[in-house]
């Protein structure tokens, strides 16, 4: 998930985002003089940059620069194959602009795209899947949309603190394509829940002792509780203090993290799901007060609704509404029967998991993060559900052969970190028919690029692209997931 102190899309392997290929980089900090010039804007790149080309048939990628704008540029990096540069003026309009709706726009790294309607933003996200899949499978099919209708979706976000120079205390999200943190004031794609503790959070961190050792915060909002994590790089009993009075005000549960190692959740994104367990020596996170009680709740239509009770380091999809229509989509396609065996890879706390088993399915749930599975089981045994839920690193391609060959399964669920399914794709292709017929595959990406590369596997082994929806969980961002229905051959 992407996180909002995320602040570009991955780079996709070809170069339509411009960003494929590090090439050298020229900073031009005089550019703005030296190289102005005029053009028309043809297309968006994947991350939502406008594309033209000056007179010599250079790519050049300009910021918040929309199709059929004509406009005068200002390059501010100069590469062999292309240039990035900004508007200097916008000689045309194009109809999709609209005014962006955060006065930190421009500054903040958070979201790329708006100064686009949120229409277009959808369409323009369409058209980076359409574009992948067309590129190595030939696919044209039409894509689907899954949305939600409110802009202020995001229930979980981390907010950096800094003090700068001059000794003012800085709250915010990264600079694009930067390590700079910008200070905002507000944030309206945050929940109103948790727009609401921004100016509070700012007043308090200028009246505390050493904000420098405030590392971030992470705010959680759930139904009934909002949540404050505080990373405390060095102990200072009197800011606590602070940081309690703070909590009794605001009605949050308030959680502090104290030491300077910092959980890295995203090493699961990379190859090694077991450095969870080494992570146990990292900053334990301590309740001040009574530990909430965190629920997410899904609401199915037709099923009682599932609570999934999580931890502040669980993953949680990031919008609820979203997150809902993902999942009834995905009940829609699979179609989970009475018995029907399912196996739920990267299966986080039981989002897929555990409606599929109250629809009767049995299902094996596998997950890298200890912590996780644990949590999966809890909730499963809370609801008297049949999902048994193992461990298991599915970048290994050993550990995903076991896997298959242990557990013949009638449909598989995908939803994979940004690096996708590799492994488990690569094994999905070439499975054996001999003892039993190939599962339904439904495949659930926050990376169109990587889950076109992965599909790519399972359609060299025979399977057909039934149908593909392009959710908005991140709206006003270049950030999309989708969703795929692989079906196996005849
Ligand atoms: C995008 S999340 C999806 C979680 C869950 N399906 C949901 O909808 O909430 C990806 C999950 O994959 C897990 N994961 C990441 N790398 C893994 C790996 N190599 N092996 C197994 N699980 C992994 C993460 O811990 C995370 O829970």
């Amino acid at each position: 998930m992407a996180m909002l102190g995320k602040r570009r899309p991955s780079r996709p392997a070809s170069n339509k985002s411009g960003l494929a290929r590090q090439e050298s980089a020229k900073q031009t900090p005089n550019a703005e003089t030296a190289r102005e010039q005029a053009l028309t804007i043809e297309r968006l790149a994947h991350d939502g940059r406008g594309v033209g080309h000056l007179p010599s048939g250079k790519a050049v990628f300009v910021d918040q620069a929309l199709p059929g704008e004509h406009v005068e540029i200002a390059t501010h990096v100069t590469r062999k194959r292309f240039d990035e540069a900004h508007i200097r003026e916008r000689l045309s309009t194009a109809a999709e602009r609209v005014t962006p709706p955060c006065p930190h726009f421009g500054h903040c790294g958070g979201c790329d795209l708006q100064h686009m309607s949120v229409p277009a933003q959808r369409e323009h996200k369409r058209e980076v899947v359409r574009d992948l899949l067309a590129q190595g499978l030939t696919w044209q099919g039409d894509i689907g949309t899954l949305k939600s209708d409110t802009d202020a979706y995001r229930r979980r976000a981390r907010l950096g603190v800094n003090v700068d120079r001059e000794g003012h205390v800085l709250m915010g999200f990264r600079a694009q394509r930067s390590h700079r943190l910008v200070d905002i004031a507000s944030c309206c794609v945050l929940v109103p829940e948790l727009q609401a503790l921004i100016t509070p959070l700012r007043d308090l961190l200028g009246t505390l002792q050493s904000p420098r050792d405030v590392g971030h915060i992470e705010l959680l909002s759930t139904s009934d509780t909002q949540v404050v994590v505080v990373r405390q790089l060095k102990d200072q009993p009197k800011d606590v203090e602070r940081w309690k009075a703070f909590a009794q005000e605001q009605g949050v549960a308030l959680g502090m993290r104290s030491g300077r190692d910092s959980i890295d959740r995203d090493s699961l994104n990379r190859d090694n799901p077991e450095r969870a367990k080494s992570q146990a020596d990292a900053p334990e996170l301590h309740w001040v007060g009574a530990p909430p009680m965190l629920n997410d709740t899904l609401a199915l239509s037709g099923f009682e609704p599932l609570t999934l009770a999580f931890s502040p380091g669980d993953f949680l999809q990031v919008n609820a509404a979203v997150n809902q229509q993902m999942v009834a989509q995905v009940m829609q396609w699979l179609a989970p029967q009475k018995g029907q065996q399912l196996l739920d890879l990267y299966s986080g706390i039981g989002n897929f998991s555990l409606p599929m088993a109250a629809a009767g399915a049995k299902v094996q749930a596998v997950e890298g993060n200890p912590a996780m599975v644990a949590q999966l089981a809890a909730n499963a045994h809370h609801h008297d559900l049949p999902v048994m839920a193992q461990q298991a690193n599915l970048n290994s391609r050993k550990s995903v052969d076991a896997l298959l060959k242990e557990t013949p399964t009638e449909a598989v669920i995908l939803d994979p970190p940004r690096g996708g399914a590799e492994s488990v794709c690569q094994a999905l292709a070439t499975i054996s028919t001999k003892t039993h017929p190939r599962p339904r595959i439904a495949y659930i990406s926050c990376d169109p690029s990587t889950l076109a590369r992965d599909a790519a596997y399972l359609v060299h082994g025979g399977y057909r692209i039934a149908h593909v929806f392009m959710a908005d969980m991140f709206v006003h961002t270049a950030h999309m997931e989708t969703l795929m229905l692989l079906e196996p051959p005849a």
